[in-house]
Formats: structure tokens, sequence, C-alpha cells
């Protein structure tokens, strides 16, 4: 509130409150927590003497401390503040050293100093007739160890007339209001407050023909009213500002208290206030005053300025960026956080602005940032938010790579990383063709292709042809072993350690939100895992339709994965859940045969490995019987993996040939006498011959074409989902009660069709020729043991069902089936044919393995003419047979009697029900 002073009666002695770290100046209201001891009793004589109506009539006499040895600035009452407050608030508590200069001054006027032993600067005694010497205690540190003296008081002060005295948590609350300056004339009691004989120095009336002061007061209007109207800006509370602007009006009559009540509202030290309390003349106070008011017009012009600035010119971000660097600025110099912190969170801040958020990310982001600005770096939770922020900064929320789809050159790229796969090629171009065109339209949403096929046959290397040929980054996924969801799709971030899942993760490698991602070997992705189901979250990251708001647990906000072309492979469709395989494409990429295997070895694999030796291709060549004996003898492999490493090795001995005859060059040393040892000079080119001594032994022997015919041994066809293969049916019988015994690792279904067979072969055993009349069991006294070969390779499926039956005829009957003639089909128990999965695959390998002839089921008879390659079927003989008889009659070549009349009676009934 603002008040002109009244003229009040002021008594010559008066109680004292000393005031720490304040000053009191006539006109104003002032607002104070009383909690020093040596003020206490002051109040508590007041309230036992007035009561509450009366309590306007009390007088006191307020005067500044010096010499308070607790010299830090109020933390309670920031002096800083730039608005106006008529009614301020301060705890006495604190204490300050006033200006020495002013002291200095005020000294000569009212005190005698004595210089006794043991008396420092601050004994002093105020007025001759308090009589004593009040020595300061020397070493007392802090404000409650202080021991006011009237030495302590400063000369001149305020009188004071009480508005309000409340009892207070510790002391009172009290509110003053200054009413004129006083002069301390001497101490006249101690205890228990003091009490002081005092002058009133009211303000002299303004001398109109002082020009001097008139001077003065002309310029203290104009810079007052300056310094309002500089307020109004600050939106100060109208009321105050038409109470100030009246008050101003009357700044001719009286400067002094217009002086008075400005300068306890602006900014200044306790000293400049001091200062303007102790300039009892008015040509010393108003200049004085003009001049703090001046330097308080320029700190708030610019303080606006750098308001309207930060205002107009900066969005919203910028404009929080700005007043946080002033806040950092500000806390720095408080010494209340380092630098080093703030650099932190800048960098923090920088970086998730250059990742240019999507807006739901740059709010949680913002959130985070939030908590984080809160925290102590120290705490555990900082560097869990700062390892989220680093994510969000770091991912490719907006950035892309921009495509090529050039379908030549996608076209050109593929022929020179494959050979053969025209089946394969064509399709990827097709599917950039669309997606190309797609693109054009801006929506983009191809299918999700699938390479299928045995290891080794080069899906891998065509996820990154297609990478490559889009001009894309290439990520690859290895999903073998996945168990649980939270590896694809991160762990909530209330888990210790929590990450996100590889997705985000192959994404933050990538820096672009388009790469191609292979999802390598799909059909491991362990489903059912402890922890959620790895292939549901597939069923998420696969659809084209939701993919464009997945949320991994640890982001916890969505990111857009349309853009990224995903590329799955998988060894077989068997194990991929259902729902999975239906959002896919699926390329089967068979296995190659030898042919193609020495097309891909000659032109792609041999050229590689000598470019990754260091060596050119005329430092090596490589015949191509050569290289069909390393395909041959050294692999037994649908794909081409392991013969490229045979190859590998075949070079690397080459290379350290090929090095040492460098050194022989280079040291001149004649070639036959090197190191004592006898040296031809180097060949590039390995033949035939050289394949054995490099590569030692070979490993596999045509296994079909080095077997003699045995009773009782059958050459089937296997296909296990890693590639086809030949097995071996082995059957033998001993003295026994008719018992079945089957090993070889063999699967339920595998065992039931052994059973189909020996009871279609028992019920049979006539037609067949193996018994003399229809009533006969062949097994009366024997027991029969089946087994296939290759007892750790798990076997199953009814695939090889007539193989079983051949091979029970024939032990039985003790005729042959030759070991090049492999078959495969499923069988009934009434004699029926059933068409089979994987006769490409199975083809080939027989193919590979030296088989010459090959029955099969009828129906499979257009997969045949379809996928088998031609250069296969033109060596393989085949026969398609819908009955068990015309398996029989073909794989024994008629060596097994069959009572044909019988058997063909029931085989054209049975071919009648088909
Ligand atoms: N048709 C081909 N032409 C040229 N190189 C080939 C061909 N097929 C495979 N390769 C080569 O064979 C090697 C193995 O291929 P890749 O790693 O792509 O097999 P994969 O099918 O992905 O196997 P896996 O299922 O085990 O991951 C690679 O070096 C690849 O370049």
């Amino acid at each position: 509130m603002i008040r002109s002073s009244p003229s009040i009666p002021i008594p010559r002695t008066v109680p004292v409150l000393p005031l720490h770290d304040k000053v009191l100046l006539p006109g104003v209201v002032t607002r104070l927590q009383i909690s020093r001891r040596e003020s206490i009793p002051l109040f508590e004589k007041i309230l036992r003497t007035y009561d509450s109506k009366e309590l306007s009539k009390c007088i006191i006499a307020v005067f500044p401390v010096r010499g308070s040895p607790s010299t830090s600035p109020s933390a309670s009452s920031p002096s800083s503040s730039p608005a106006f407050t008529s009614t301020s608030s301060s705890s006495e508590d604190d204490g300050s050293a006033v200006s020495k200069a002013v002291i200095k001054r005020r000294q000569g006027v009212t005190n005698n100093r004595s210089q006794g032993p043991g008396d420092d600067e601050d004994s002093i005694v105020i007025g001759s007739s308090a009589g004593q010497v009040v020595p300061m205690r020397p070493g007392s540190g802090n404000s409650s160890s202080f021991a006011l003296t009237p030495a302590h008081l400063f000369g001149i002060g305020c009188a004071a007339r009480l508005v309000r005295l409340e009892r207070a948590v510790g002391g009172f609350t009290v509110v003053l209001e200054g009413i004129v300056r006083l002069r301390l004339n001497k101490i006249i009691a101690h205890t228990p407050f003091f009490e002081a004989d005092v002058s009133p120095m009211p303000d002299k009336a303004v001398d109109k023909n002082d020009q001097d002061l008139q001077d003065h007061i002309v310029a203290l209007r104009s810079t007052s009213k300056e310094f309002v109207s500089l307020l109004q800006t600050l939106k100060l509370p109208a009321p105050v500002l038409t109470q100030l602007q009246k008050f101003l009006e009357n700044v001719g009559l009286i400067p002094g208290q217009v002086v008075d009540l400005l300068i306890s509202t602006i900014e200044s030290t306790l000293e400049e206030k001091i200062m303007i309390l102790d300039a009892v003349d008015l040509k010393e106070r108003i200049p004085k005053a003009v001049e703090l008011l001046t330097r308080q017009i320029h700190v708030l012009k610019i303080s606006q300025k750098v308001h309207d600035n930060v205002e107009g010119k900066l969005n919203k971000k910028q404009r929080e960026f700005y007043l946080r660097q002033q806040m950092a600025a500000i806390k720095e110099e408080l010494g209340e956080k380092d630098a080093g912190e703030e650099d932190e969170m800048t960098t923090i801040e920088n970086r998730l602005n250059a990742a240019n958020l999507p807006a739901e990310v740059q709010k949680a982001a913002d959130r985070e940032m939030k908590r984080l600005r809160k925290m102590q770096p120290a705490s555990s939770e900082y560097s869990v938010i700062r390892n989220y922020l680093d994510w969000l900064g770091d991912l490719p929320w907006t950035k892309s790579s921009e495509d090529i789809l050039d379908v030549e050159k996608a076209r050109k790229q593929l022929n020179d990383d494959h050979h053969g796969l025209e089946k394969v090629k064509r399709r990827i171009l097709e599917y950039l063709a669309v997606t190309k065109l797609q693109q054009m339209k801006g929506d983009v949403k191809g299918p999700i292709l699938c390479l299928v096929g045995p290891p080794g046959v080069g899906k891998t290397s065509l996820g990154r042809s297609i990478a490559t040929a889009m001009g894309r980054k290439f990520h690859r996924i290895s999903l073998g072993g996945v168990w649980d969801e939270s590896e694809i799709r991160g762990h909530r971030r209330t888990y210790v350690g929590a990450l996100p899942g590889l997705i985000i993760h192959g994404l933050k490698k990538c820096e672009v939100n388009n790469p191609v991602f292979l999802l390598d070997e799909i059909d491991k992705v362990g489903s059912r895992g402890h922890h959620g189901d790895p292939s549901a979250a597939f069923l998420e990251v696969l659809d084209p339709e939701q993919n464009n708001t997945f949320t991994d647990h640890y982001l916890n906000v969505p990111f857009d994965l349309s853009k990224i072309l995903f590329i799955a492979t998988a060894n077989s469709v068997d194990t991929i859940p259902a729902p999975l395989l239906d959002r896919m494409e699926l390329i089967t990429i068979p296995g190659y045969t030898y042919a193609e295997k020495l097309a891909i070895a000659t032109n792609h694999l041999l050229p590689k490995q000598i470019r990754q030796h260091g060596l050119s291709e005329d430092d090596v060549k490589v015949t191509q019987p050569a290289l069909l004996k390393v395909a041959t003898g050294y692999t037994r492999e649908s794909g081409v993996r392991h013969l490229e490493r045979e190859i590998g090795s075949l070079v690397r001995a080459k290379a350290v040939e090929f090095a040492e005859a460098q050194e022989r060059k280079l040291s001149n040393v004649p070639v036959m006498e090197h190191a004592g040892k006898e040296h031809k000079e180097y060949q590039p080119l390995v033949t035939l011959e050289d394949v054995e001594e490099i590569l030692g032994q070979e490993k596999y022997v045509n296994e079909v074409t080095e077997r003699t015919p045995t009773p009782g041994v059958v050459t089937g066809m296997a296909y296990n989902g890693v590639g086809g293969g030949i097995l071996f049916i082995e059957v033998s019988q001993m003295p026994g009660k008719g018992l079945l015994q089957l090993t070889g690792s063999l699967g339920d279904v595998i065992k039931e069709s052994a059973q189909i067979a020996l009871s279609w072969v028992k019920s049979h055993g006539y037609e067949i020729g193996l018994t003399n009349s229809r009533g006969q069991n062949i097994m009366e006294k024997a027991d029969v043991h089946i087994h296939m070969p290759s007892g750790g390779t798990p076997k199953d499926g009814p695939s090889a069902g007539i193989a079983m039956v051949c091979a029970l005829v024939s032990m039985f009957s003790n005729q042959t089936v030759p070991a090049t003639t492999a078959m495969t089909g499923e069988f009934t128990l009434r004699g029926l044919v059933m068409p089979v999965g994987g006769i490409k695959e199975k083809v080939i390998a027989a193919h590979r393995a030296g088989v010459r002839k090959i029955i099969m089921p009828l129906r499979n008879q257009k997969d045949v003419t379809a996928d088998v390659p031609a250069n296969v079927r033109e060596e393989i003989e085949f026969f398609y047979a819908s009955t068990v008889w015309e398996v029989l009659r073909e794989a024994f070549e008629g060596r097994v009697v069959v009572r044909t009349g019988l058997a063909g009676a029931a085989a054209g009934a049975l071919d009648s029900r088909m």
C-alpha cells in the first residue's frame, strides 16, 4: 500500500527495532517476520500494553544493523525482483554489512570511538550517555551467536507505526509503516530491548526559489514518469498504477516522499538504500534517486527488448530453448548446477530437434525431457530416461533413402550376382515393378516375399541383391532361436536394462526408415515361448495394413514400418504358423543340380574366392572336371555353401604356392634349389588329379552306383525341409513269433507306414507268390526288422510307403531291386499309391546320387514336368504308378511272381474306386 506520511507526533524516547539486511523508508509499508531473541521482548511488551485498536498509536524506531557476521543475502527476501511492490516482506533474521563509507560519516556525528585493548572496529559505543563499552564477542561466527550491541545500530533510522501485529511460529509477524527519518541520539535502555533517545528529521518544505532544488525536481518528475510508464508494460494491477500516478502528481510538493517510495520499489542494494535513508537533505537525496531510477529504467528497457524478441521472432520451441539457456546461466551464477550438465541437456535437445519427430513422439519426448530436467544426474532413473531419449533421437523417423526403381538395372544386378534361378528372378522383378507403380500412386503396400529353400541356395544373397538394385540399405535379422516376443518388440521400460527389439535396433543401425529387412529363417522362430509368442509379433510387423503403427514396448510410441521392404527366408514352410504364412508370398528355390553347381562355381564362386584371396583370375584356373569332382566328391548338399568353402580351400592352397613362387623370384634363387627342396615352377591350372592332392581323399562316394543290389534293401527318396536326398530301407528276418521291429530314428507316421506295408505283404503273400496257399502266414515263425540307416537323422512322413513294401517283398522273395532304382509314394492298406511332396528336391537329389530310374505316384507326374530341370529329366527314367502292383512289377522288373489273374482283378477293383 502507498501512503503519504501523516504528521504524527514522535515521542522523544522510543523502543528500537534493529533491522537486519533491510531498510525502512518513510511512507513505505512493510511486513516483517520477527524471530530474533533481541526483538521478541519488544513485541511481547507491545502486545501486553496495547489492545488491538490502539496498536496504531505505538511508535517504534527502526534502525538498520551493521556488522552482523551473517552476510549472506537473504533467501527469503530476494531484492532482485524488478516488479513494483508497495508492501514488501522480509525476515529480519538475516544480517549484512552496511556501506562502510556511509557508516564512517555517521560515526562522526553520533559515536564515540573507544580503542581499548581487545576492541575491534565494531566495538563502538553509540551515544556517550550509554556510558559503557560493549565489545563484540570475537569469533562470533553465525547469526545465532551474534550478540547485538548498540554499536551495531546505524545512526539514522525511521520512525514506524505498527499497522498489524500477530503471533507467528517462533515469533511475530508485524506490518510497519515508515513515518519520518530519525536520528539516534543515544541508547538509554538495553534490556529487555533497546530504547533510544531520538530526534525526527522531517523533509524540509520545498523552497520554490531554490533553483537547484527545482532543477532536481524537474529531473525527478520526468524520470519517475518514464519509470511508471515502463511499469505499465509489466502488467501491474491497475489500481496500484493509478494510485502511483496520482501520487506522482505531487512530486513538486513532496519530492522527498516520492523518492523514498520509488527507491523502496526498485532493484537496489542495501548500501544504496542506506544511502537514500542517510540523505536527509533533498538536494542530496533527489539526484541520487534519479541516478538509481535511470539505471532501473535501463534494466527494464533491456528486459522488455529481450522479451519482445523472444515473443515475436521465435517459435514456441526456440523460445523455450532461449529461456532455458537464460535459466541455465542464472543457475550457473547461483552455483546450483554445473555447466557440463546443462550442455548434456542441450545436446539431447538438439538431437531430438534434428530427428524431426512426429507430433505424438514429440509429445512423449517433451514429457520425458521435463522429467529429466528435474532429476539428479546421478540417479538411476536419470540414465534410464536419458537412454530412452537417445533412442528417440537416434531413430530415422522421417529419414528415407531415395529408391532406384529401375527394373532393367535390377535385372542386371540379379543376373550378375546369381546364376540360374530364372523363375525366382522373374518374380522378384515383377515385385519391384509393382512397387514402382504403387509408389507413383503414393500407395506402397506390396506383399511380403518369403524365399523358401534349403541352406546355401542363395536366399540371403538374393535379398542383398534386391537391396543393391533398389539402392536401399540392407539389414539381416537372424531369427533362428528367437523365443521371446520381447526380442522382437522390446522390453517395457519398467524392466531393468530394458531395450528395444530387433526391428527398432535394425532401424537405428540403418539410419533410414526404408531399408530392406531380411528376416532370416523365419521358420525357426519359436512359437509359444515363455514370454509371449514371437510369431504373433510378426503378424503385426508383416501386415501392411497394421505395420504403420508398430509399437515397440520400449519406445511405447508408434513407428511407421510401412516403408521397409521385408523379405523373409525359410528352409521349410511346415513350421511357419498359418496366419504368418498367409501374409507372405512364397518363392521356392529348389536345390541345384550338378550342372547348375558347376556353372555357379565357374562363374561366381571361383572368381569370388580368387578375389578374396588377393589373386587374379589368371593366377588360378580350375578345369571343369576338377570343379565337378569338388562338387560330387567333397560336398553333399542342395545349396553351394560347402562347395564355396571347398573351392576356398583349393584357392588358398594355390595362393600359398603362388606366394612361395613370388618369394623365390624376388630372392633370385634357382627354381630347383630353394631351401634345399625341389620346386616346380608355379602352375595356375588345377586339374582333376590335383584336387585329391589338395583337398585330401574324396569324402563322398556315389552311394547308389557303388552298391551291389541286395535282397531286402531298397533305395528310397527323402525330403526334410533342408533339401532332398536318398535313403536306404533295409529289411531282415529272424526266427521269432511274427513281431515287427523298427529302428533308425523313425517318427510315428513312418512307423505306421511300416506296419501298413507289413500287413499288406502278409495279406497278399499268396498273390505275390511268397506263399503256396492263401491261409499261410509268412511270419509264422519269424520276426521282421526294418531299419533305415543314418540312425542319427530323424525321419518321418508317409512317403517311404511303397519303398517299404518293395523292401519286404524283396526280402521274403529273395529278389533284388537295382540300387539305381529309387522310389517315393504313400501307400494305403488297400494298395493305392498316393501323391507326396518335395518331388523336385527329391528328384534332383536322387539324380545327384546316381539314381537312373524313379518310381513315383501317378498324381505327381505334373510336378516332374513342371519343376524338374530338363537335363535331369533326360537322364532319368520315370515310372508313374497308381497301385502297388504296378510298383512291384516295375521295381522287380518282372522277377517277382505276381499271380496276375488275382492281382489284376484286385487292381482293377481298386482302380475303379480311386
Ligand atoms: N544361384 C547362385 N548364383 C551365384 N551364387 C550363389 C547362388 N546361390 C547361392 N550362391 C552363393 O552361395 C553362398 C551361400 O548363399 P546364401 O548365404 O545366400 O544362402 P542361403 O540360402 O541364404 O542359406 P541359409 O538358408 O543357410 O541362410 C553365397 O555366397 C551366394 O552368393
